[in-house]
């Protein structure tokens, strides 16, 4: 259960993402979607309920360089004039623990990244001249570069263009292919639908379908629809796993 202030706006919701899977968050706006995957990281605090990282409990869990988190859109101008080979490469830190300088080993993860989402030579351009797709694409790449067993991504193709879109579903689906779990939120799947595997339907705080991703016609979204998967046994630690 998660609350702001006093106004629940998620309850009763239990998801456990297992390792390989790409996993999207649907439902309509406001619905609670991104309130899910923050509560799944810690971002907003658990009211009622828990959650588990590789089977960790939040609390006890350290290890986020396993971890790649792409928020909704980068934040309206902050002014610093950085390169976009210097935003992905913050992407490291996690990974370089406390040596003082990139090893040969970030500077690969860090071009790996860029060629990925087709912004190798865009590289030494300032991230914010750049489209709110590519930019949305250089937050990708940040979060690629610390390879991450699990990629957390919020809306990762609102208001990205056609073309961008495909990079992004070609990086994912590489991602994935490689032995990545991705959980995502979205309104619609577009290009990133043959790479889902399964949708988790936000409906009024409450996941109102968890299974395969259904026909974009909408209609899991009706209030009346009880089209509820029950969860396969665990039988492994979940990669993420909560109910609140
Ligand atoms: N930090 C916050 N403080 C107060 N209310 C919030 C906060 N974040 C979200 N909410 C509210 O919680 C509800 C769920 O928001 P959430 O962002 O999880 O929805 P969403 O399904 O991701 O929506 P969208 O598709 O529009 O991004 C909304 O009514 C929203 O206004």
């Amino acid at each position: 259960m998660v609350a702001y202030g006093d106004r629940l706006v998620l309850l009763g919701a239990s998801v456990a993402v297992e390792k390989g899977e790409a996993v999207a968050v649907l439902g309509a706006n406001g619905s609670g979607k991104s309130t899910l995957i923050r509560a799944a990281l810690g971002l907003v605090p658990l009211a009622r309920g828990e959650a588990a990282l590789f089977g960790v409990p939040l609390k006890k869990f350290r290890d986020w360089k396993r971890v790649g988190y792409v928020p909704q859109r980068l934040g309206a101008g902050s002014g610093v004039p950085a390169t976009v080979r210097e935003v992905v490469a913050s992407g490291r830190l996690a990974r370089r623990g406390w040596a003082p300088f990139t090893r040969a080993a970030d500077r690969a993860a860090v071009s790996t990244a860029l060629d990925a989402v087709g912004l190798a030579d865009r590289a030494n351009d300032r991230a914010d001249t750049l489209s709110g797709g590519q930019q949305q694409r250089v937050l990708i790449a940040r979060a690629l570069a610390g390879e991450p067993d699990l990629l957390v991504l919020d809306e990762p193709t609102a208001g990205v263009d056609a073309s961008s879109q495909q990079a992004f579903a070609g990086a994912l689906g590489d991602f994935v292919h490689n032995g990545g779990t991705v959980l995502l939120v979205a309104h619609e799947l577009g290009p990133l639908a043959p790479l889902v595997n399964r949708a988790v339907v936000v409906h009024l705080g409450r996941i109102v379908h968890d299974g395969p991703v259904p026909e974009p016609a909408g209609h899991h979204a009706d209030p009346d629809h009880d089209h509820v998967h029950p969860h396969a046994p665990e039988e492994t630690p979940s990669l993420f796993g909560g109910s609140a």
